[in-house]
Formats: C-alpha cells, structure tokens, sequence
C-alpha cells in the first residue's frame, strides 16, 4: 500500500482518490484553500459511476504535511492553479519523491524543475496528458466518475528517470500508461484545450444561459467538424517536431470506450451510453479559463516555432478574448515566470526531457 497526497479537492482528486482506494493504496487530499475539504468533516468520500467506494480519505492541513506525509504526490487541480500549489509544495518536496502532474498543464514540470533545482534537489516530474479518471463532484462529499481511462500519455523529467515513475503509476493507477517522447510530446497530447474550444465555442449561450445539457449530444456533425480541423492542426505540429501523440479517435475510443468513426457519432454513441458528460453551466469555466491559456496558447507557441502556425488555436485565443474581454495570452502565470523570450526550439527540447530550460549553446565554427 502507498501513501499518496493529491494537491486539490475538486472532481479529479476526489475521483482520483476513489481509484487510488480501490487500488489498495492510502490517499490524502489537500484543498488549497480548506474549503473543499470540509464536506470531509460530516461524510465519507463516496464515488459513485465508474467507481463504486466509500471511504474516509486522510485531510492535509498544510501543503507541507502532504509532502511529510506520503510517498508520492500529485497534482490534481486546474492549470491556473499549479503554479501556487508548486511554490507552495516545493519547499517540501524531498529528493527523490515523485510527483505526477494530472493533467499537465503548459510548462509546469518545468517551472516546478527550476524550483528543486534551486534547493538542490531531483525529484522525478511525471506529466500526463489527461486524467485517469473523468467525472465531477456533487453535493457534499460525492463524485460521480464517468470513466476509468483505458490509456494515459506520460513521460517523466528528468527522462532518467522514466522508467521507475512508469513503474510507480502503474502500480498506483493500473496498466493504462503510454510512455511519450518528453514534455512536449505530452503537451501536444491534453487534448482538452482544442475539444473545449470547440465545444465551448459551439455551446457558449447555453454555458452563459446556465443550462443543463448533454456536452456528448452536443457535439453535432459542425462542432465535431472543428474539433477534427483542430486535431489536424495539433497533429501537423507534433509531426513537424518529430513526435508520436494520438489522434482525436483514438482519444475519445480510448477515454470513452467507443468505437472509432466522426467525432461527432463517437460523441452520440457517448451519450447514448450514458457517458458522454455534462457540458459547464456557466461562461466562468475552466473550459475557458484554464484551457485558453494553459492549453491554446502554448500549443500556439509551439506552432509558431515548429513552422506550423495553429491559426485555429491562435483564432479561439482571440475570439474568446473577444467574448470575455480578457488577453488570454498574457495569463498564463507559468510561461510568464519562465519567461521563454530568446529561447530557442532547441533548448525547449532540452528542457522536455531534463525539465531544466537552458540555453543550447551555439555550435561551435
Ligand atoms: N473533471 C474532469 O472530468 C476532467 C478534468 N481534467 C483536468 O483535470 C484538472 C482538475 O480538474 P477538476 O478536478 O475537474 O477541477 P476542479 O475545478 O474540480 O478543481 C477544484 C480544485 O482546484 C483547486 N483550485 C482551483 N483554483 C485554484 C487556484 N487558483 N489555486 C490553487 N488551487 C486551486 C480548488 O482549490 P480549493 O480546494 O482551495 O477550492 C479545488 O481543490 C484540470 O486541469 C482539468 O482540466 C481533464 C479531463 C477531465
Ligand atoms: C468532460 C471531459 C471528460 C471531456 O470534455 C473533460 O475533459 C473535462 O471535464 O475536462
């Protein structure tokens, strides 16, 4: 049995937690806050769907006591929050102990890399590119998980060590992990930020109207349409840098367990079988706000340097900006910190699999 800290309290880390229970292993969660804990004080977790549980998960006062207090620790919160959890997490982080990031978000192994190396310590960064659960928190302390994914993308920093922390997920979470060439590679595999820019773009006045509705429904031939030009695009990109991820089908057949056909059937048969999820009711989500900037505007970074421009991306980036007033590409608290101004493809290359951003220094005449 592991002991595990999950840094968040939201639907991932609750249904993560069920899965790491069901699993034999002994997690503990921490809200950064306190307040998504609470319901923890009157009631068992309990997870119902995918996951059938009942139980008392350990409560973390402290981002210090999750570090002291367990194994291994991971990463269970929207992008727009990693960058606090990771300052607060890595004064306490011990040599060697293993985060896992689900999903990764931007460059947050990197940005996390630079602040153990500055305590001068390693610690093994995993970065997924998804979750290995879906689902979403309901009233007290319950989660409905909508599915146990049947793979998951990952790659570890420093690449050292990636075979241990293949090792380690897998005991925790199952044998559901595909192991991906570096960071980047893991970066072009979150789909989240292209669907939702689809889905989202297509839903808004339902999702600012506060409706409840089938998000797997509403993926129509037009938005699975996007969502298939928008695959293409990520696609050329990974291809332009020399790096295998999955396409769309094999996301959503994998996630989702359909057969593969349109995204846009893939989506009616999840909705059918009673999978395919409830859209966000409301405009303020993280549909938008964490996968514009974590997400979108990364990709596009990528693209401007790999020489294939993600104009689709760079066009939801502005059209959003647009419907929510905000510049979503001066938001992303990671890139900011990092500041990749005057840094080559190459040293991002670097940084993906050693987790250190470094200047690639010139060859020599
Ligand atoms: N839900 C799903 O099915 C899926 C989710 N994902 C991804 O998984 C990640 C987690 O998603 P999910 O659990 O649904 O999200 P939630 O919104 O449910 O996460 C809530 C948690 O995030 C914490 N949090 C929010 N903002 C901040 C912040 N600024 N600083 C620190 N902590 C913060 C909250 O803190 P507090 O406890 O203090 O309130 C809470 O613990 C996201 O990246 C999402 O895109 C990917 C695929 C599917
Ligand atoms: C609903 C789902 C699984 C697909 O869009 C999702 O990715 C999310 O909630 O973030």
């Amino acid at each position: 049995m592991s002991r595990v800290g999950i840094a968040g309290a939201g639907s991932i880390a609750f249904g993560s937690a069920a899965l790491l229970h069901v699993n034999g292993h002994d997690p503990m969660l921490w809200s950064p806050s306190g307040a998504s804990t609470r319901a923890l004080e009157d009631a068992p977790l309990t997870a119902t769907g995918a996951i059938d549980a009942q139980f008392a998960p350990r409560v973390a006062t402290s981002a210090q006591q999750l570090c002291e207090d367990n194994d291994a620790i991971l990463i269970a919160l929207p992008g727009y929050g990693h960058k606090a959890v990771f300052d607060a997490l890595a004064p306490h982080i011990r040599d060697g102990q293993h985060v896992i990031v689900s999903s990764h978000a931007s460059f947050g192994a990197v940005y996390l890399t630079r602040l153990l190396d500055a305590r001068g310590i390693t610690a093994p960064i995993t970065a997924w590119g998804t979750t290995a659960v879906t689902g979403r928190r309901g009233e007290g302390a319950t989660v409905t998980v909508n599915t146990v994914r049947g793979k998951v993308d990952l790659c570890t920093v420093p690449e050292t060590r990636a075979d241990c922390a293949r090792a380690v997920c897998t005991g925790l979470f199952g044998d559901v992990f595909v192991p991906r060439d570096g960071l980047l590679a893991i970066m072009l595999s979150n789909l989240n930020p292209q669907n939702h820019l689809g889905i989202a773009l297509g839903n808004i006045t339902r999702m600012e109207r506060g409706e409840t509705w089938s998000q797997g429904q509403n993926v129509t031939p037009k938005v699975g349409a996007l969502l298939e030009a928008l695959d293409a695009e990520r696609l050329a990109i990974a291809d332009a840098l020399g790096l295998q991820t999955k396409t769309i089908f094999e996301h959503f057949s994998a996630s989702f367990h359909v057969p593969m056909s349109s995204i846009s059937e893939m989506n009616q048969q999840m909705h059918a079988q009673g999978n395919g999820g409830t859209g966000p009711a409301t405009a303020d989500s993280r549909y938008v706000t964490e996968d514009v900037p974590y997400g979108l505007v990364p990709t596009a970074v990528l693209g401007r340097l790999a020489g294939r421009p993600a104009t689709l991306h760079e066009a939801g980036t502005q059209i959003f900006g647009a419907m929510y007033g905000r510049d979503f590409t001066a938001e992303n608290d990671i890139l900011n910190a990092l500041d990749l101004t005057g840094h080559t493809l190459d040293d991002l290359r670097g940084a993906a699999r050693t987790g250190l951003l470094r200047k690639t220094p010139e060859p020599a005449n």
